[in-house]
C-alpha cells in the first residue's frame, strides 16, 4: 500500500498563522510619531493584501545596532510581550530582518496620542482627571507587581485610548528588580527626564518602585495642570530656580529638593489630592505610598 507523507506546512504557511509575525514588505510607513535617543516610534499601515485597508500600527525601532543597547532592546521587547493589563499598550508582534539581526516592535496605535497632546485639548472636569489619574496607578500596580520598574513615567508616556481609558504606551527604560533587591542602579545616560526624577535617583542613581511613586506624582501635576506648557515641571523649575540662581543645574536643583522646594499643586485642587501629591514626593523612599493605596485613594476621592 502507499504511506502517505504528512505535508508539513511551509515556514511561509506557519508564519501567515501568526499573527504576531509583521513582514516587512506589507509595512508602509505612514510618519513618525516619536524620537527618543536610542530610536524612533513610527506609524505603519500593515497591508499584507496591499487594498489600503490594512490595520494601522505603532512600530518601535532602533537607529543603530549596538550589542549594548540591542540587548537591553530584546529585553524591552519581552518586558511588553509579557504585559497583559486595561491600563499598558498591547504588544502586537515584531518584524524581523536581515535574519533577526534587526527586529522591530509592533504595538497598537492609539491616533489620540499621548496625555501631552489631548489634555491641552480638552477642558476635562478634576473627576475626569482623577479617572485618568487612577488608570495610571492601575497600570503601575500591575507592573511593579511583576518586580519592573518604569523609570520614564510621564504624560508624555501616557496614551489616550478613548475618553475614559488611558494606558501606559513606552516601557523604554524598564527594568526588573531581582527579588530580594530595592534598587536598580545605572550609569546615566544623555537626556535623562531629571524633573521627574526622585532625589535618590538624582543623587545616586537608585531607582526603585518608590522612585517611581515619585514620577507618578509628577504625572499628576501635568494632569492637573492639563498638560499646559507653560506650566510644565522644567519650566516650573527654572521659574522656581530663577529666584535662586542663575543657571539651573542638577546640583542646584538636587539642592532645593533637599530643601523641601515641590512643585506646587494647582490651585483649585482638592487639600486631599494636595496631600496624597505631596507625600508621593516624600524626601524618604520609605514614606511615599505604594500604587495599590494610591489606587484605593483615588476611589475613594471620585465618589
Ligand atoms: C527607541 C526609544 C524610544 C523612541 C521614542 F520615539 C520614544 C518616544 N515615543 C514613545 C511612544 C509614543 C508616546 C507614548 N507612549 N507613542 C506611542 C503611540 C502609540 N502606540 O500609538 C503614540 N501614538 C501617537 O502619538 O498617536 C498620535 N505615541 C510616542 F511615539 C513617543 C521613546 C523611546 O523610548
Amino acid at each position: 500500500g502507499f504511506v502517505i507523507q504528512s505535508v508539513m506546512p511551509s515556514s511561509e504557511a506557519s508564519a501567515n498563522t501568526d499573527p504576531t509575525v509583521f513582514h516587512k514588505r506589507y509595512l508602509k510607513q505612514v510618519r513618525i510619531l516619536g524620537e527618543g535617543h536610542f530610536g524612533k516610534v513610527t506609524l505603519y499601515l500593515y497591508d499584507p493584501a496591499n487594498d489600503g485597508k490594512g490595520e494601522q500600527v505603532a512600530v518601535k525601532s532602533l537607529k543603530q545596532e549596538n550589542d549594548k543597547i540591542s540587548d537591553g532592546w530584546m529585553k524591552e521587547i519581552e518586558i511588553l510581550k509579557s504585559l497583559y493589563h486595561s491600563n499598558i499598550v498591547k504588544y502586537k508582534g515584531c518584524c524581523t530582518e536581515l535574519g533577526g539581526q534587526v527586529v522591530q516592535l509592533i504595538m497598537e496605535y492609539l491616533p489620540l496620542g499621548s496625555l501631552k497632546d489631548y489634555l491641552p485639548k480638552r477642558n476635562l472636569p478634576l473627576s475626569h482627571c482623577l479617572m485618568f489619574a487612577q488608570q495610571i496607578c492601575q497600570g503601575m500596580n500591575y507592573l511593579h507587581s511583576k518586580r519592573y520598574v518604569h523609570r520614564d513615567l510621564a504624560a508624555r508616556n501616557v496614551l489616550v485610548e478613548n475618553d475614559s481609558l488611558v494606558k501606559i504606551g513606552d516601557f523604554g527604560l524598564t527594568k526588573y528588580i531581582p527579588e530580594g533587591e530595592i534598587y536598580y542602579r545605572v550609569r546615566e545616560d544623555g537626556d535623562s527626564p531629571v524633573f521627574w526624577y526622585a532625589i535618590e535617583c538624582l543623587k545616586e542613581s537608585k531607582f526603585s518602585f518608590s522612585s517611581d511613586v515619585w514620577s507618578f506624582g509628577v504625572t499628576l501635576y501635568e494632569i492637573l495642570t492639563r498638560c499646559d506648557r507653560r506650566q510644565s515641571p522644567p519650566d516650573k523649575f527654572f521659574e522656581m530656580m530663577k529666584e535662586a540662581q542663575g543657571q539651573m543645574t542638577v546640583v542646584i536643583l538636587i539642592k532645593l529638593l533637599e530643601q523641601g522646594l515641590r512643585l506646587p499643586c494647582p490651585k483649585d485642587s482638592p487639600h486631599e489630592v494636595k496631600i496624597l501629591m505631596e507625600r508621593c514626593w516624600s524626601a524618604d523612599p520609605s514614606e511615599r505610598p505604594d500604587f495599590e493605596s494610591l489606587i484605593k485613594k483615588f476611589q475613594s476621592l471620585r465618589q
